[in-house]
């Protein structure tokens, strides 16, 4: 035996220091190897729509509607099924909602302890004990285990159970055990998420999410550009953080900001006035017309909208001409403006008219300089998003469990694209002199993500900042994947043609095989049994546009929760299951309201799409984690010889 593999042996020997033990563990492991595989769950661009994220969560997107079918078959009635699917999602309501009908509630008590018994036996069964327990809500973790667990041993087991389930209504603890039984079956369906990115933005809740997924079991996160984006305002980078400035008030969400992280926006406020005071601001407009505004906020939010877009239109033409290398010069907008015919000439040459003509803070002969008061409104908003602990927190959260993509289970995920040339080879992307492709471009992107934050060297640490910036909106960023963001002509220019960002060979060439093969291997994957699951371009089903591309092997799942884009897609976002009876794709109707699902008991699920059903049931053994155990067993064999061989003394 080498000295690395004794050495190895004799670590692994600390924490199984007997052959009894060693034993014991690799029993313990072969059998969670034959256990069913946990069930994935894939969300995509929840884009801030707190309500309708919680809900699919709370559905696990037709899962728990699967279990209780599974449990249930022909012994209860399709309603009774529903009625029983909405107490899982929405134990509080619902129970609000029957207590307003029922005659007798300690019968329905009765019934629905017994029913959600069932349904959490079935659920806790493809576990190991020990996950489950893990899982029990403490204040009932033992009446739970012994009411899941089969009891061979009690004769008259009905008696046993009644007695049980009397006393919980007995003593008044129903209703709280109803919700803490529903709440453990939502968390046994799904073992694990996937967010395959943009949190942030449009939606009036995206700090809700956060916190939703900083208690979330079990979960991983591709970053969205919107999310870096947001990264680059929690770091200071000036760009990003107008950027998210605007498109908060964009969307009339300037609460997020100001509530939900104390961020002050009063130096914007009053400087936007001083500014703009007699400006109309006519084309910054709040979207949507929020109707919780008044007529004099509806005026501030829009002088503030256009005062942080001429920052954010300066700060990004002096980025594009600081970094020639990230080819974004046309950004480099402002200095087309003629100020004395209304009319800005595009870096491409063609010259149109303006619909705004003020521009009160463009000293014209430099043109991306701020002036004092926006650099003093700039340096102000610096120090309150760096200090403000919750955004810190929550990007601690994208940092600790996100990356740019993911391979799990044979599976890539990533948010966007990977860059591609036509000819379907990978596209070689220039990242400060480094020429990076494939694979190689997305580690490299991810460390300067991750060294934005923490380095300590000042020039490393100003590089990857504006990289934040680059990967939000660069024409070879794989998470932005079009050539270029045209904010300002979408403000500024009535011609839609001026408008268009184009997308890059990735959303065409998804549908060839060779290239969709050639990407998974390139991450190390099988390309007979893997899939490239992504999110960021809105499915619109209403075009007859179909979320499965490549024969299944390219999966999209943005169809949008965004409430902004349903008019394109026609529904309300794809989310996918990946059980170990295969993937199924589940089609979302517009979500209304808590409410109005417990009173109609609707599921929003409103199709699924099966995309592969596996030959067999999937087991622990065939997933990374069932590979790991696999490792694991190997070693502990070892071990074991070791000690039988006496190479490794026993400590008993
Ligand atoms: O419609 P909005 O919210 O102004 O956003 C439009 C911008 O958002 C983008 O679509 C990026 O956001 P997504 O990642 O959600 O697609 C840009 O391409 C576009 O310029
Ligand atoms: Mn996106």
């Amino acid at each position: 035996m080498k000295t690395e593999e004794l050495r190895y042996l004799q670590r692994l020997a600390e924490l199984y220091p007997t052959i009894g033990k060693a034993s014991t563990e690799i029993i313990n492991l072969q059998s969670i190897l034959n256990l069913p595989k946990g069930t994935e769950h894939f969300l995509s661009d929840i884009h801030g729509e707190y309500e309708a994220f919680s809900h699919v969560l709370r559905n696990g997107s037709g899962a728990v509607r699967k279990k209780i079918d599974d449990v249930f078959g022909h012994t209860l009635s399709n309603s009774d099924k529903r009625s029983l699917a909405t107490l899982v999602y929405y134990p509080k309501e619902k129970i609000a909602y029957v207590k307003k009908k029922e005659t007798d509630m300690e019968n329905w008590y009765k019934i629905t302890l017994y029913r959600l018994i069932e349904l959490c036996k079935t659920t806790a069964s493809k576990y190991t004990r020990s996950k489950v327990r893990k899982a029990l809500p403490a204040d009932y973790a033992y009446v739970i285990e012994e009411l899941i667990t089969e009891k061979a041993e009690v004769l008259d087991k009905e008696a046993y159970y009644d007695s049980i389930v009397d006393t919980i209504i007995d003593i008044g603890r129903a209703e709280n055990f109803i919700i803490a039984l529903a709440e453990l079956i939502q968390r046994l369906v799904v073992d694990h998420l996937h967010v395959l990115g943009d949190i942030y933005d449009r939606g009036p809740g995206p700090h809700f999410i956060m916190d939703r997924l900083m208690d979330y079991h079990s979960l991983d996160i591709q970053w969205g550009n919107h999310d870096v984006v947001w990264m680059g305002a929690a770091v200071g980078q000036a760009a990003c953080m107008a950027t998210v400035i605007r498109n908060s008030i964009r969307y009339g969400n300037l609460d997020i900001l100001e509530d939900g992280y104390g961020i002050n926006m009063m130096p914007l406020a009053a400087f936007a006035m001083e500014v703009y005071g007699d400006d109309p601001c006519q084309v910054f407009e709040v979207h949507g017309n929020p109707s919780n505004y008044n007529a004099l906020e509806k005026e501030l939010s829009r002088k503030m909208h256009k005062a942080i877009a001429m920052i954010q239109f300066k700060l990004e033409g002096a980025l594009a001409k600081e970094h020639p290398d990230f080819h974004m010069e046309n950004r480099c907008v402002l200095e087309g403006i003629d100020p004395v015919e209304g009319t800005v000439r595009l870096p491409d040459g063609s010259v149109h008219e303006l619909l705004d003509h003020n521009f009160p803070t463009i000293d014209w002969e430099h043109p991306y300089e701020l002036t004092d008061g926006e650099k003093d409104v700039m340096e102000r908003l610096t120090s309150a998003f760096r200090n403000c602990e919750k955004l810190q927190n929550h990007m601690q959260l994208l940092l600790d469990k996100g990356g740019l993509y993911k391979t799990y289970n044979g599976n890539l995920l990533f948010h966007g694209s990977i860059p591609l040339n036509e000819d379907g080879t990978f596209k070689e992307v220039q990242i400060y002199g480094e020429t990076c492709k494939g694979k190689a471009l997305y580690d490299k992107l991810e460390a300067y993500v991750r060294k934005a934050f923490f380095t300590v060297d000042e020039k490393e640490q100003k590089d990857s900042q504006d990289i934040l910036w680059y990967i939000w909106a660069g024409p070879n960023s794989p998470l932005y994947g079009k050539d270029k963001m045209t904010t300002f002509e979408r403000y500024f220019i009535a011609d839609k043609e001026t408008h268009r960002e184009k997308k890059n060979a990735y959303y065409h060439l998804w549908e060839n095989e060779e290239v969709v093969n050639r990407m998974l291997e390139e991450f190390g994957l099988d390309p007979e049994n893997g899939h490239i699951i992504n999110g960021h371009v809105p499915v619109h089903q209403l075009e007859g546009e179909n979320p499965v591309k490549c024969g299944g092997k390219v999966i999209v799942i943005d169809g949008g929760f965004c409430e902004a884009y349903r008019n394109v897609t026609g529904i309300a976002g794809y989310t996918l299951i990946y059980s170990s009876y295969g993937l199924s794709l589940t089609a979302h109707e517009p979500f209304t309201s808590a409410e109005d699902a417990v009173a109609t008991e609707r599921d929003i699920v409103s199709n699924r799409v099966a995309v592969r059903y596996n030959p067999r049931r999937a087991l622990v053994g065939d997933t990374d984690n069932g590979k790991a155990l696999k490792e694991r067993i190997q070693e502990l064999k070892q071990l074991l010889e070791a000690y039988r061989k006496g190479v490794i003394k026993e400590k008993k």
